[in-house]
């Protein structure tokens, strides 16, 4: 039977009305803090926005703003840091990370390396922590790279100590490091500074920053253009290349880099982890698919399925796998 383009239009409307209804709670948008922005940003640049009035708000309600208080982490492994500032917030799933050089415009040496790792590696074991921010001290530096007092024609080395670029082995450990680490970007990010925040998963850049080299996340012209040339670019030019994910006043930085923690950490940290192996896999060849693969494997022994497979070893029997389904 043919229908008019009214009943059509009317039907439609109904449908959404309908999704809508069961979706709205009872009552008046959730609120979780003192203050707080939209969750979801109206328009471009992700910096925020005026609440909607939509499904995804009316249940979730607002992102609060209001800010964390620190607490001093350590790892208990080793002697006391020096070269960054380790912290956790208190009852949120949020770590910070920051290098503490701000004389040096928080270029890294050996130690500062290490300390990096220590506390990277505290905040994957910790399963408290969602979200790992990485930044530097002071408003002049996010990171200007290896410390060039201490390069040698082998590497970087403190004194007494071996020679070695030891910078790749923490940017191998943000990658794999399954949980969101989002660079806080106030003023320089140079050479492996640079190098640091194309690594986070996130780049929250102040309006001061200033980029120079690239990895290979931005277009391959523009990031010869980058390497070839050695310019500095402002953080609205890296906004326009894709280099970063929003640009906001530097005194509003650590503000919205924590509503962007909160905003992640109401989400899965399955599926996170799941989609940042997934997301870095393409690029990361056999390595990629190696950490994909193991997730795959994580959530195997999440399952019963996975269980009778141990559970029947353990027993000395054979494994009863008829009762799953070998689905579609
Ligand atoms: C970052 C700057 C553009 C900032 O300029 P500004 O004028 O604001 O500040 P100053 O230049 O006056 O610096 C203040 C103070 O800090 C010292 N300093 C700054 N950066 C470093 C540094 N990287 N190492 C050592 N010291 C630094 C500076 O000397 C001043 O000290 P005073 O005693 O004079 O007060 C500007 O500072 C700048 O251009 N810095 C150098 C940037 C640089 O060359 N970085 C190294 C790039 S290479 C790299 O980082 C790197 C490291 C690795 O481990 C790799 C491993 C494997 C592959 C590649 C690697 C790699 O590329």
């Amino acid at each position: 039977m043919a229908t008019t383009s009214d009943e059509r239009v009317g039907a439609a409307a109904r449908r959404v009305a309908a999704v809508t209804n069961h979706l709205s709670p009872p009552g008046p948008a959730p609120k979780e803090g003192p203050s707080s922005v939209s969750a979801r940003p109206c328009g471009g640049g992700g910096g925020g926005g005026t609440s909607m009035n939509d499904a995804y708000h009316r249940i979730h309600g607002e992102v609060p703003v209001h800010p964390v208080a620190w607490r001093t982490a350590d790892d208990g492994s080793g002697p006391e840091f020096t070269d960054i500032i380790y912290e956790k917030a208190v009852g949120e799933g949020i770590a910070k990370i920051t290098i503490n050089r701000p004389e040096r415009r928080n270029a890294f040496r050996p130690k500062t390396l290490k300390e990096l790792s220590r506390a990277f590696s505290d905040a994957r074991d910790d399963v408290s922590i969602g979200v790992i921010i990485l930044t530097g001290k002071g408003t002049k530096a996010f990171c200007s790279g290896g410390d060039q007092a201490l390069r040698t024609k082998d590497g970087y080395a403190d004194p007494n100590d071996v020679s070695r670029l030891n910078v790749l082995d923490l940017q191998v450990q943000i990658r794999r490091l399954p949980k969101p680490v989002i660079a806080m970007v106030a003023g320089y990010a140079i050479g492996g500074g640079h190098i640091l925040h194309m690594v986070c998963d996130l780049t929250i850049a102040a309006d001061n920053a200033i980029f120079g080299q690239t990895g290979p996340k931005v277009g391959p012209k523009k990031a010869r253009e980058m390497w070839f040339l050695a310019r500095f670019y402002t953080a609205s030019e890296a906004d326009k290349m894709g280099l970063v994910n929003v640009v906001v006043p530097l005194e509003n930085l650590e503000q919205e880099t924590i509503k962007w923690c909160r905003e992640i950490l109401r989400n899965s940290p399955t599926a996170i982890r799941v989609l940042k192996a997934a997301l870095n896999a393409v690029d990361d060849g056999h390595a990629g698919l190696q950490e994909l693969a193991g997730d795959a494997t994580l959530l195997f022994y999440r399952t019963e399925e996975g269980n009778e497979g141990k559970t029947a070893y353990m027993q000395r029997r054979r494994p009863d796998f008829s009762k799953f389904p070998r689905l579609p």
